[in-house]
This record gives structure tokens, C-alpha cells and sequence, in this order.
């Protein structure tokens, strides 16, 4: 076979894959590419061919040389298949990139790599108002780590600080996952109690307890087929643990009042702020659920910890408060956020820039109405200032309980706004309205 009729062979090949793909030779020129990947990249556009990283990212050298991971080089090295996330120039823009390449030799024995893309939607390296954003190298690890785990059926637990961005992880995963047709069910654990615990997850049939008028589908049972996301599952009282590990090793539960289990098929994703691992040394956390539901652990960035990714983020957030307005920073403010610590991550970058649109003058928003913005929040000292004496509190011997609702009291003097309570708490506003009944 000539060399031209094997890369007709091999066109033919490439098109029969779904996603885009292109046939590179080992001096890094794609020579040839299939429909998919013309429509979605832009094709060679008429060039025989052209190097593959000036292709993708508009490198004039390897990517190795650029700092990034090469997968050909992987692919080469080893033999076998090397997958890797890129962030790749597309006529749409920066966009997130699963790449698998796949050696294989012509019949001269020269080697030649196949290079299947998958786009990745769940994720967005472009300002968008409402999806998982990021471009920094520590983003696209994470991003990488949420697509391999999201195919499986395994158990993740998300870890990493307060406002980083778990629950969109968690959103992230299940829509990667062959689940991602059915239900994305979210369980609060902190502020679950016990007689809440039971008829919240399991459901409850009519006349199992006083004020049960009707029967009432639980959490587990919503999920059915999709996927049950554990909120602060490091909150789950250690009395109440072992429920959640029956249900987890059982997959059945029982709705409280029915003698009948029910069979449960979801698939299970934790978040936590908290230590776990220390928590079971502790003692706080039990050790067989901890081993459940830590199968693939995940640690998310903090923002501090990704701080490449803040223009990127002002400009998405921005967009996401007011997609009409063309809602800008100048460079002086955006040095002044730069310069911040973010201990609550994009939570707290999304609260400083919600402030400075309602200050602002005009759609350019310039520092001092981000300094008036930062101000507010510094301020809101005399929330500690209130909350200050818990030590005291502590050793008047108020129980715990006691503690919450002088805290939450606290917090409503300063804040009329209960959602904002309930941010700053740490709870949904469920959870507050049942704190604050009791
Ligand atoms: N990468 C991101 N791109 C865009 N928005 C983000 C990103 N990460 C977090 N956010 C936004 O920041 C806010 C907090 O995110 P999220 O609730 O997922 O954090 P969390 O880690 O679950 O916080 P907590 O531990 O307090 O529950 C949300 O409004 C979310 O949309």
C-alpha cells in the first residue's frame, strides 16, 4: 500500500469515531483530520498539514517546552495510550479538553498517533455566567480528576474549603456520569436531626408518627437511578452515622412506618470542609463509613491556590449578577481584589463584587467602589464583636444548642436578610427556620 492510499485508509478510520479526531506523525504534524474535528476546530483550512500545537494552543514549540504535558511524548515512551486535559483555541474560544493518543505504526514501521478529543462541557474556560469556571493549572487538575472519577460508579468525597466550590464539583461529576439523565439529589447534613434524619432520607408512610398526614418520599428514594450528594457529611451526628453506613453497604432502607426495605440505586458523592481523617482519630467520625465514602478523594483548590483564575472568575460572576450590563472592573480594582486573602473562596469573591454593583456609579465598577465594597464586610466586625465571648458562653455551661441560637440571634441583628444569615452560617435556609423554631 502507498503512503497515500494508507492515510486515505486511515481518514476513513478517523471518521469512523464519534468525537474529533486527527492522525499526528512523530515530528508533530497532524496530517490528517476527521469531519467532527473540522467542524468543531476548524480543520487544516486547506494546509496539508500543521504542527499540532500551534494547531491547539498557538505554540510555536512542543507543549512539553511550554510547561504542559505532552500526551504524544507519553504515548511514545511507553507505548500505550496516554490521556491528558488540555485547554485548547477553538473558534469558540478557550476550551476544556480530554485528549486520548493512541501509537500506531504505517506499514514502513514509522510510527503515527491517533488523537481522539472529547470537549468537556461540564466545565468552562471562558467567562460564562452559570457553569464551573477556570483555567489555572491547579482547575485543570481538578477538572481532570472530576472526568475520569465522573464515568465510574465510585464513591467520591470532596474535600477543600468553605465556598471552593464542592457542590458544583459534585454537579460536575454527576453530569460526566452515565447518570446524568437521572436525578442530582442534595442531602444538608448539617442542621439534620434525629427525628429529621430518618423521615429526610428514608420518607415516611402516613400515621408513622404524629403529624404524618401523608406519606412522603425520602431524599435516598428521589435519587433513585441518579446520584445522592452528602452535604457536610462531616456534620452527620456520630449516633446517626451508622444509618448512613447501613444504607451505603445495604443499598436498601426502610421509610419510617413501612416493615418493607426498599431497594436504593444511586450513586454516592460527600462534601466536607472538615478534617475527616482527623475526626476519626478523634473519634468523631466513624472509621468504616469514612473508609465508604472516601473511595476517590478529591481536594479542591482554594481560590488563593488558583489565583490565576480571578479575572476569569470577576468576568463570569459579573456576567452571572447582571448578564445585560456590561459590567466591568478597571486594572486598579482588580489589582485591589488580587491583594485579598478570599478565606471564603469564590463565595466570598461572588459577596464583594455582589456589594459593588449595587455601589456602583456606572458599568466600569473602579476601586473605590471595591475598597466601599471590602469596607462593608470589614464592618460587619461587630457580628464577632457579638460573638466574641462563646468561651464565656461555654463556661456558663449553655449547652451547645444554647451557643447556636445566641449566635444566630447575633447574626439576625446585623443582617435582616435570613438567606444571608444562612449563608454566613454555613446553612441552607432550612436549616435556619428549624434552628430558629427550636
Ligand atoms: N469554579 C467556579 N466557577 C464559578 N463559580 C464558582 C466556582 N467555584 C465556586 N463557585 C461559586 O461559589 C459559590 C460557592 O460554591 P459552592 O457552594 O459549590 O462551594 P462549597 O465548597 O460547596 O461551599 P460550602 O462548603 O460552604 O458548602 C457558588 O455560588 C458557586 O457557584
Amino acid at each position: 500500500m502507498t503512503k497515500a492510499s494508507w492515510l486515505r485508509t486511515m481518514r476513513n478510520v478517523l471518521d469512523s469515531y464519534h468525537s474529533p479526531a486527527v492522525l499526528i506523525d512523530a515530528d508533530y504534524n497532524v496530517v490528517a483530520t476527521n469531519a467532527n474535528y473540522d467542524f468543531r476546530f476548524g480543520g487544516l483550512d486547506g494546509r496539508g498539514s500543521a504542527k499540532c500545537y500551534f494547531l491547539s494552543h498557538g505554540y510555536q514549540r512542543p507543549c512539553d517546552l511550554e510547561g504542559e504535558t505532552c500526551p504524544m511524548q507519553e504515548a511514545r515512551e511507553n507505548g500505550h495510550r496516554a490521556s491528558v486535559l488540555h485547554i485548547h483555541n477553538t473558534p469558540q474560544g478557550k476550551e476544556h479538553v480530554g485528549i486520548e493518543t493512541i501509537p500506531i505504526t504505517d506499514e514502513e514501521e514509522q510510527t503515527y498517533f491517533i488523537e481522539l478529543m472529547t470537549p468537556i462541557r461540564e466545565v468552562s474556560a471562558e467567562p460564562i455566567a452559570n457553569k464551573m469556571i477556570g483555567r489555572s493549572q491547579a482547575f485543570n487538575e481538578l477538572v481532570d480528576l472530576l472526568q475520569r472519577v465522573g464515568k465510574t460508579d465510585t464513591n467520591v468525597l470532596l474535600m477543600g474549603p468553605s465556598g471552593a466550590g464542592k457542590e458544583l464539583a459534585a454537579q460536575a461529576v454527576h453530569a460526566t456520569s452515565p447518570r446524568s439523565e437521572k436525578p442530582f439529589v442534595t442531602v444538608e447534613c448539617s442542621g439534620l436531626t434525629d427525628s429529621l434524619f430518618e423521615s429526610e432520607l428514608f420518607g415516611h408512610t402516613k400515621g408513622a408518627f404524629t403529624g404524618a398526614i401523608h406519606s412522603r418520599t425520602g431524599l435516598v428514594q428521589s435519587a433513585q437511578g441518579g446520584t445522592l450528594f452528602l452535604d457536610e457529611v462531616g456534620d452527620v451526628p456520630l449516633h446517626l452515622q451508622v444509618k448512613l453506613l447501613r444504607l451505603i453497604e445495604t443499598k436498601t432502607f426502610r421509610p419510617v412506618g413501612d416493615s418493607k426495605a426498599v431497594a436504593a440505586n444511586f450513586r454516592l458523592v460527600c462534601a466536607t470542609h472538615k478534617d475527616l481523617q482527623l475526626m476519626v482519630e478523634r473519634g468523631e467520625f466513624r472509621e468504616d463509613l469514612f473508609h465508604r465514602i472516601s473511595t476517590f478523594p478529591i481536594r479542591l483548590p482554594s481560590l488563593s491556590e488558583r489565583r490565576e483564575d480571578l479575572p476569569l472568575l470577576v468576568t463570569s460572576i459579573l456576567l452571572r449578577i447582571d448578564d445585560k450590563a456590561p459590567l466591568r472592573l478597571t486594572d486598579e480594582a482588580l489589582q485591589l481584589l488580587a491583594q485579598q486573602p478570599f478565606k471564603g473562596n469564590v463565595r466570598e469573591l461572588k459577596n464583594i463584587l455582589e456589594r459593588a454593583v449595587v455601589l456602583r456609579h456606572d458599568d466600569l465598577i473602579d476601586v473605590d467602589v471595591i475598597q466601599r465594597s471590602l469596607n462593608l464586610m470589614l464592618g460587619s466586625t461587630s457580628v464577632s464583636q457579638k460573638t466574641e465571648g462563646l468561651t464565656q458562653l461555654a463556661a456558663q455551661g449553655l449547652s451547645i444548642e444554647q451557643i447556636e441560637q445566641r449566635y444566630l440571634d447575633a447574626l439576625l441583628q446585623v443582617y435582616p436578610d435570613k438567606s444571608r444569615v444562612a449563608e454566613i452560617a454555613g446553612c441552607s435556609l432550612r436549616t435556619l427556620y428549624r434552628k430558629l423554631e427550636q
